[in-house]
C-alpha cells in the first residue's frame, strides 16, 4: 500500500487527525476498502444504497436518469452529506468520513466536464493536489510532470485547458485526481462528453490506469460498455436502491431487471419453472429451455435468437412458437430490430433483406420462433 506524506505537524484538530489517518490507509479500524451505506433523502427520492469495495476493485454503478447514481458520488465526495438519523455510514479503510469535510477527504474525483483550473497549465493542475498535500512547489511540479508523462502529455504540460482537446483535458484530470494518491477515486460520467474516437482512446488509458490502481475506484455511468470494460463489479441502481450487483459477465448473463436485459440487450420474461418449462407470469405462455429448474425463474435471450416466418412453420413443433404482430421497426446498418406484441412481447433482430422478404411492416403477423438451446433459464 502507497504511504502519503503526513499533513503539517501542527494540525490538531480531529478532522485533519482523520485526514492523515486515512491518507495513511489501514490505520482506522483495520478494515481496508470501502464501506458506505449512503442513504440521502432529497424531497421525495430517498437514496439507500450500500456500497463496499476491496482497495484495487473498481466498482461501476450503473442506473437509468434520476436512479441516483450522482446523489450516491456526491455522497461519497462529500458534495451531499448523508441523511442525519438515517442509518447510513461511510468508512474508507476503517476510517468515518461522515463528518470530514469534502477537501479534507482522500478522495480524488473525475467529472464529465473535467472541471479543470482554467488559468492553471496542465502542469499546475496536476500539481496542485500534491502542494494541498503539503509538498513544495518544486517537489509537486516534479510529481504533476511524471504523472503527465505515465498518460502520454509530458508535452502539453505548459498548456492551459482551453488549448487542450477533450481527451486529453480529460487526462489531465485523471492526472490531477490519482496524483492526490486518493483512497477512493471517484470518476463521473468520464468519458460522456468525449467524441466516439477519442472515447474509445481514453477509455483504453482509463483501463490501464485503473487495472494499476491500488485504492478503491467508483465508476459512474449510463454506458453498459464502459460499465462492462472499466469496471470489475456492476451495482446496478434503480430508483435510489440496488437492484442487481456483481461482475459484469454474470450481470449480462443473468439480469434480474427490465432496465438491464434492455441494456445488455436481451428480452428477459419472469415466471414459474417446472422442468424445461417456465409458464411466464400473468397468464402468458410457456417457454422451453436446457435449463431444468423449479419455483420462480427468469429465461432470457437475445433478440438475434429469434426468427420470424409470415406463416406457421410446417411441421414445427408447438415448443416456443408465437404468433405475433409487428408494432415497431428500427434499422441500424444492415439489422432491423422488430419490435413485436402478441402472446409473447419480443424482440427480434434480423437482416435487412429477411426483413424485406418478409414484408415487414407495423401491423403484419408474424410467428417468432426460438430454439429452447438458445435460451437461458435461471432461478428468480
Ligand atoms: N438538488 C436536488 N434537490 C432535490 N432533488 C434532487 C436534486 N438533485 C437531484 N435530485 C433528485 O434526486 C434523484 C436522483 O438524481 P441523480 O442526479 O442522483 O440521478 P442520476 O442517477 O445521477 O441521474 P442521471 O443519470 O440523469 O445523472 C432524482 O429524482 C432527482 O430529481
Amino acid at each position: 500500500m502507497r504511504k502519503t506524506e503526513r499533513q503539517g505537524e501542527a494540525e490538531t484538530d480531529g478532522f485533519a487527525e482523520e485526514t492523515a489517518r486515512a491518507c495513511e490507509g489501514g490505520a482506522g479500524d483495520g478494515s481496508e476498502g470501502l464501506d458506505a451505506r449512503l442513504v440521502v433523502v432529497r424531497g421525495s427520492f430517498r437514496l439507500d444504497v450500500t456500497l463496499t469495495a476491496r482497495p484495487g476493485e473498481v466498482v461501476a454503478l450503473l442506473g437509468p436518469n434520476g436512479a441516483g447514481k450522482t446523489t450516491a458520488l456526491r455522497a461519497l465526495a462529500g458534495l451531499a452529506p448523508l441523511s442525519p438519523g438515517a442509518g447510513g455510514r461511510l468508512r474508507l479503510d476503517g476510517v468515518p468520513l461522515e463528518r470530514m469535510p469534502p477537501e479534507s477527504r482522500p478522495v480524488g474525483v473525475v467529472f464529465q466536464d473535467y472541471l479543470l483550473f482554467p488559468h492553471l497549465t496542465a502542469l499546475d493542475n496536476v500539481a496542485f493536489g500534491p502542494r494541498c498535500r503539503g509538498a513544495s512547489r518544486s517537489e509537486a511540479r516534479a510529481e504533476a510532470a511524471e504523472w503527465l508523462a505515465r498518460l502520454g502529455l509530458a508535452e502539453h504540460a505548459g498548456a492551459r485547458p482551453r488549448r487542450l482537446s477533450g481527451g486529453q483535458a480529460q487526462r489531465v484530470a485523471l492526472a490531477r485526481a490519482l496524483a492526490t494518491r486518493p483512497r477512493l477515486l471517484l470518476l463521473d460520467e468520464p468519458l460522456a462528453a468525449l467524441d466516439a474516437r477519442t472515447r474509445l482512446e481514453v477509455r483504453a488509458e482509463l483501463r490501464r490506469r485503473l487495472a494499476e490502481f491500488e485504492a478503491v475506484a467508483v465508476l459512474v455511468t449510463h454506458d453498459p460498455l464502459d460499465a462492462m470494460v472499466l469496471a470489475d463489479r456492476l451495482v446496478v441502481v434503480e430508483d435510489g436502491r440496488v437492484v442487481q450487483e456483481g461482475p459484469p459477465a454474470d450481470i449480462a448473463r443473468r439480469p434480474r431487471t427490465d432496465y438491464i436485459a434492455r441494456l445488455v440487450g436481451l428480452n428477459l420474461y419472469r415466471g414459474e419453472a417446472e422442468g424445461h418449462t417456465v409458464r411466464l407470469l400473468g397468464g402468458g405462455p410457456s417457454i422451453t429451455t436446457t435449463e431444468e429448474l423449479s419455483g420462480p425463474a427468469f429465461v432470457a435471450f437475445p433478440p438475434g435468437a429469434v426468427t420470424l416466418h409470415s406463416e406457421r412453420p410446417v411441421g414445427a413443433s408447438a415448443r416456443n412458437l408465437w404468433r405475433c404482430e409487428v408494432t415497431g421497426l428500427e434499422t441500424h446498418a444492415d439489422q432491423v430490430r422488430a419490435d413485436l406484441t402478441g402472446e409473447l412481447r419480443v424482440l427480434a433482430d434480423l437482416t435487412t433483406l429477411s426483413a424485406a422478404q418478409l414484408d415487414l411492416r407495423p401491423g403484419v403477423t408474424v410467428w417468432a420462433t426460438v430454439k429452447a438451446t438458445q435460451t437461458h433459464a435461471y432461478p428468480g
